[in-house]
This record gives C-alpha cells, sequence and structure tokens, in this order.
C-alpha cells in the first residue's frame, strides 16, 4: 500500500521517523513521503530522515504549545496552506492513503492533527486516516482530557483512527517514558509491515494481501486496531497448523495496539512468512478463530511472503470501539475534563455525547 505519512508534534513526528527508516531499510517502498510538522522547533531538527514544517512561529516562537491542544489547533489552522504546500509531490497520484499520526495528549499534535485530516480530506479523495497515540494511565490529567478531545473530533474527521495505547505495547515495569523508544520501534515494524503486506508481488500465490483489502477492512470507520505476534516455523507447513493459530490468537489477545478489542466490524488476518512455510489449513482455521472472536462476518485474509523462519499473524480491526479499555480511556478523558473544569454531564453515550467537547 502506497502512502504519505505526516506526523504532528513530538511523537508524530518521531513515529513518523521510525516508520519510515524501516520502510526504506526493509526495502519495501510503500512510504512514498513523509512530513513532520511541529510548532517545537527543536524537536524537527532531532529528525533527520523525513522533511519538517515549523507552524505557528508568530505565535509560539518555535518553542511549542505546552499542551495547549486548542492553540495546536488553531495554529494548524493558520498555518494551514504552509502545510498542504509541503505535501504537493508528497503525495502523488500513486498514493493509496495518508496517514496523520499524533499522539493525542500533548498540544501541538493532539490539536493539531484532527485539523490537518480536516483540511485533506477538503483536498485529496484517497482515504486519510490517523494513527493516535492514547496516553498511558499514569499520565496526567490534561494528557487524558487532552486526548479524550481530541480523539473525539478524530473520530469524526478520520476515515478511521488506529489506537495505539501507551500501556500496550511496553514491557511490564518499564515507564512510558523510558519505553518510548521500544514502543516507537514497535509502532514502526508492525504498521511498516502492514503498509508493505499490501504490496507484496513477487513469488506469490493466489492469496496475496492487496491494498484495497486494508481500505475495505477500515471502511466502516471508527477506531482501528493492530495487533501483532510471531513464532518459530517448521521449514514443512503441514508442521505450522498450531503456530498458524497460535500467532492469531496472540496477535489478537495479547499483542494487540489497544488490548480487549475483541469486537469489530471487519478483519483483516495477514500470515506473513516464507511461503512454503505458510500453512493453508492453518490460515483458514485461524481466519475462522478470528471471525468469531471478534463476531465480525468480514475477516479478509492474505498471506505476506518475507523471507523468515518465522511465521508472523497481524490482525487489523476496522470499528472496534467496542472495548473495555476503550470504556476506561474515555472514562479516564471524562474525569480528567472534569479536573481540567472543563464542563461534562453525566450517562450520555461516548463519542456523541458532549461530556467530552469536540475540539472545533
Ligand atoms: N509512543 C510514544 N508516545 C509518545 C512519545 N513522545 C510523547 N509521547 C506521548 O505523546 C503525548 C504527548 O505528545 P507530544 O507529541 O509529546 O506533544 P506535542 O504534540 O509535541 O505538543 P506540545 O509539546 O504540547 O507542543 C503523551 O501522551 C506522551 O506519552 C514517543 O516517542 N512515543
Amino acid at each position: 500500500m502506497k502512502v504519505a505519512l505526516i506526523g504532528v508534534g513530538q511523537a508524530g513526528g518521531k513515529v513518523t521517523e521510525r516508520l519510515t527508516r524501516f520502510d526504506a531499510n526493509m526495502g519495501f517502498d510503500a512510504v512514498q513521503g513523509a512530513l513532520a510538522v511541529n510548532s517545537a522547533e527543536p524537536d524537527l531538527h532531532s529528525l533527520e530522515f523525513v522533511d519538517t514544517q515549523l507552524i505557528g512561529a508568530d505565535r509560539v516562537n518555535g518553542h511549542g504549545v505546552g499542551g495547549d491542544n486548542e492553540l495546536g489547533a488553531e495554529i494548524m489552522q493558520s498555518d494551514i496552506q504552509q502545510v498542504l504546500g509541503q505535501l504537493d509531490g508528497r503525495i502523488t497520484s500513486h498514493s493509496e492513503a495518508i496517514f496523520v499520526i499524533a499522539g493525542l495528549g500533548g498540544g501541538t499534535g493532539s490539536g493539531g492533527a484532527p485539523v490537518l485530516v480536516h483540511n485533506l480530506k477538503q483536498v485529496y479523495d484517497v482515504p486519510v486516516y490517523a494513527i493516535g497515540v492514547l496516553p498511558g494511565r499514569n499520565e496526567g490529567a490534561l494528557y487524558q482530557a487532552n486526548a479524550g478531545r481530541s480523539l473525539k473530533t478524530l473520530l469524526r474527521e478520520a476515515d478511521s483512527t488506529l489506537l495505539i495505547d501507551n500501556d500496550a505495547w511496553h514491557e511490564q515495569g518499564e515507564s512510558v517514558e523510558s519505553a518510548f523508544e521500544s514502543i516507537n520501534d514497535k509502532i514502526a515494524r508492525r504498521i511498516g509491515l502492514l503498509f508493505a503486506s499490501g504490496e507484496a508481488t513477487e513469488g506469490v500465490g493466489e492469496s496475496v494481501v492487496d491494498s484495497s483489502e486494508v481500505i475495505n477492512t477500515l471502511r466502516s470507520g471508527g477506531v482501528s486496531v493492530l495487533g501483532y505476534a510471531s513464532e518459530l516455523a517448521a521449514e514443512d507447513s503441514g508442521e505450522n497448523i498450531q503456530v498458524a493459530m497460535s500467532v492469531a490468537r496472540q496477535a489478537l489477545l495479547t499483542g494487540a495496539s489497544m488490548p480487549n478489542a475483541t469486537s469489530a466490524d471487519a478483519a483483516l488476518l495477514v500470515i506473513a512468512g516464507q511461503p512454503d512455510r505458510i500453512p493453508r489449513k492453518g490460515v483458514e482455521r485461524a481466519r475462522r478463530w478470528v471471525e468469531d472472536e471478534t463476531d465480525s462476518m468480514q475477516v479478509r485474509g492474505g498471506d505476506f511472503p518475507i523471507d523468515s523462519d518465522r511465521l508472523g499473524a497481524l490482525v487489523l480491526l476496522g470499528g472496534a470501539e467496542r472495548s473495555d479499555r476503550l470504556d476506561e480511556f474515555m472514562q479516564r478523558a471524562r474525569e480528567a475534563s472534569k479536573k481540567e473544569q472543563r464542563s461534562v454531564e453525566e450517562n450520555v453515550e461516548q463519542f456523541t455525547d458532549d461530556r467530552i467537547e469536540n475540539l472545533f
């Protein structure tokens, strides 16, 4: 799948750089263009692998917005023409999707990403997706409140919002801050593989994944979730039926970017590995298991041939907002919003309710 990536804010820029670097190092060539946008100049200077665009210099003089996501939204809107201008030539007729990436708890990314998505959708015909990093449980109230408002607005604006919970992809005992490097690495590898899986054309049979399958899986909008797991596999595919089942189960149950997301409108199961090691029967069984587990009648499947002695499973869920973890996060965001003295009321549906305000 040919994609253009735009990172907004510090986390967005770092993840965009990681993803772009991974894609280039692996020779996948799925990332066609990448841009990092920020109001903090030093954060942009630390990026070497992507182009950069400073916004809000007239308001914050390159110092960032200090967690004020309303200001983040305003400066993105004020400087939107410069950002769109920078994207000329990076989003081409080959681009199949645009991904806007941001940490939702801060200021520039949290406020800027929904505004950017909104504007991109006016200009481009391809889907505009968001990749949003949710703050960990131990991050402060401002982060939770910011992320709640940003998420609510992204869900309204983006064609789908892939969520990564900062508590999900780090090791036990590690603090979130010290884990950023390893979380970013996992994001890059897993999302990078997803992009690349829709690109595979060499030496493959009929069951290769096509980028339209990623797009169709995300078609219902809302929240999307990506899971991944891998295991050593035998050389003979006949011995790997259990392995295929096991990696699919782990990808969904313990390896998901947002835990406990086991209900979805649609899903895509990609089995990555050497074609000789991929067991047809096992893949079909795993696909049916994903169907049962997610209560979805639309589970697409496909292979991603890569040279490895392991079998990997990538599970992409579309329309996965019915999740305990997300409910728990929205509850945190509501409580934090109260603390932040934003008016919130009780007992109304999340996302469509007034307890969490949209950003714009
Ligand atoms: N996974 C991951 N999360 C990060 C990283 N850096 C920051 N975050 C998270 O992102 C949120 C903060 O967003 P930032 O990107 O630092 O903030 P910003 O958008 O640059 O906004 P300002 O600094 O307020 O201008 C917090 O919830 C952090 O936990 C990172 O490298 N990786």
